[in-house]
C-alpha cells in the first residue's frame, strides 16, 4: 500500500498552498541548467522529479562536447517526459558569430531538441534579427526562449528596453522571456553584487508585463525565497542547480521553514 494512500490529508501534505498546477503547467514552470550531467544523473534527476521539472537548458555550448549518443538519449528522456530542452543561449551566440545560423537551426532540428534559446546577453544585434531568429525558430517546429538581458558584471535592466523587448518577443511568438542572472546570480539584472533582489526594480517591470511571460534566472536559494515570497509559488524560475530540483519544489509549496506561511490555511 502507498503510505499515501492512509494519510487521509494527503492532498493537503502534497501542496498545503493547493496551487501547483499539474504538467504540462501554464504556471509556476521550473527550468533547471544542465551543465553535462552523466546519463545516469540525468536519468536520477528525471526519476524522482519528473513531475517538477518543465525545462532543462543544456548550459552554453556544452552541447556539443557530449558523445552524440549520449546527448540523443538525453533529449529523448526529456521529451518522453513532458520537457522542453534546449541549449544555451550562447550556443547561439557562437553560431551568429560564426555565420552558422542556417547550420544552427539544422543542427538542434536533426538531434532532436524541441526548444531553442535566442539571447544577446554577449553580442549585439538589432530587432529585425532577432524577429528572424524568433520566426526561424517557429518555422522549425521549436518552443521559442528568449532572453533580455546582458552578461556583463553590473549589467542593469533597462526599464523601457526590457518591456519592449517581452512585447514583441511574445507578439512574435517567444513563450517566455528569460531575464539573465547567469549561473551566479549575482550582479547582474535584478541582482546586485551581493545577490540581493533590486525589489522596486521588479516591481516597476512587472506593473508594465505580465508576470507569466517571465522566466526569472535564479540560481541562489536566497533569491529563490525571496522571488516565491514577494511575488508567490506559480512565478517561472530558472538556472536552478539539477540538485536542487526537489528542494525548490519544497520552496514553491510551503513545505520548508523559508516559506512554511505560503501553505498556511486560513480557517
Ligand atoms: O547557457 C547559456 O548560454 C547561459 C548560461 S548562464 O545563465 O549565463 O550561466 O544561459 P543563458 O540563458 O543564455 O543566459
Amino acid at each position: 500500500m502507498e503510505v499515501t494512500s492512509y494519510l487521509n490529508w494527503n492532498p493537503v501534505l502534497a501542496d498545503p498552498t493547493g496551487q501547483r498546477q499539474a504538467k504540462p503547467r501554464t504556471l509556476g514552470k521550473t527550468m533547471v541548467m544542465d551543465k553535462g550531467l552523466g546519463p545516469n544523473a540525468f536519468q536520477d534527476m528525471l526519476s524522482i522529479g519528473s513531475s517538477h521539472l518543465d525545462m532543462i537548458k543544456l548550459g552554453f555550448g556544452t552541447s556539443p562536447l557530449y558523445p552524440q549518443h549520449v546527448l540523443k538519449s538525453k533529449i529523448n528522456l526529456a521529451k518522453e517526459n513532458g520537457i522542453c530542452i534546449y541549449p544555451g543561449g550562447t550556443f547561439l551566440e557562437v553560431a551568429i558569430t560564426q555565420n552558422a545560423v542556417d547550420s544552427y537551426f539544422d543542427m538542434i532540428v536533426a538531434l532532436g531538441f524541441n526548444g531553442v534559446e535566442i539571447s544577446n546577453g554577449t553580442i549585439e544585434f538589432n530587432r529585425k534579427f532577432r524577429n528572424e531568429l524568433i520566426m526561424r525558430g517557429l518555422d522549425e517546429g521549436l518552443e521559442v526562449i528568449t532572453e533580455y538581458g546582458k552578461k556583463g558584471w553590473g549589467s542593469a535592466i533597462e526599464l523601457e528596453e526590457l518591456i519592449e523587448t517581452v512585447l514583441l518577443d511574445t507578439e512574435f511568438g517567444a513563450s517566455l522571456v528569460t531575464i539573465e542572472a547567469r549561473e551566479s546570480g549575482m550582479g547582474v539584472g535584478i541582482f546586485d553584487h551581493q545577490g540581493k533582489c533590486k525589489d522596486e526594480e521588479v516591481g516597476q517591470v512587472l506593473a508594465a508585463v505580465s508576470g507569466q511571460q517571465l522566466l526569472w534566472e535564479a540560481p541562489l536559494k536566497s533569491q529563490q525565497v525571496h522571488l516565491i515570497s514577494m511575488l508567490g509559488s506559480d512565478i517561472h524560475l530558472g538556472n536552478i542547480s539539477p540538485d536542487e530540483l526537489i528542494a525548490l519544489e519544497a520552496l514553491r509549496r510551503g513545505l520548508r521553514s523559508d516559506t512554511l506561511s505560503l501553505g498556511t490555511r486560513k480557517e
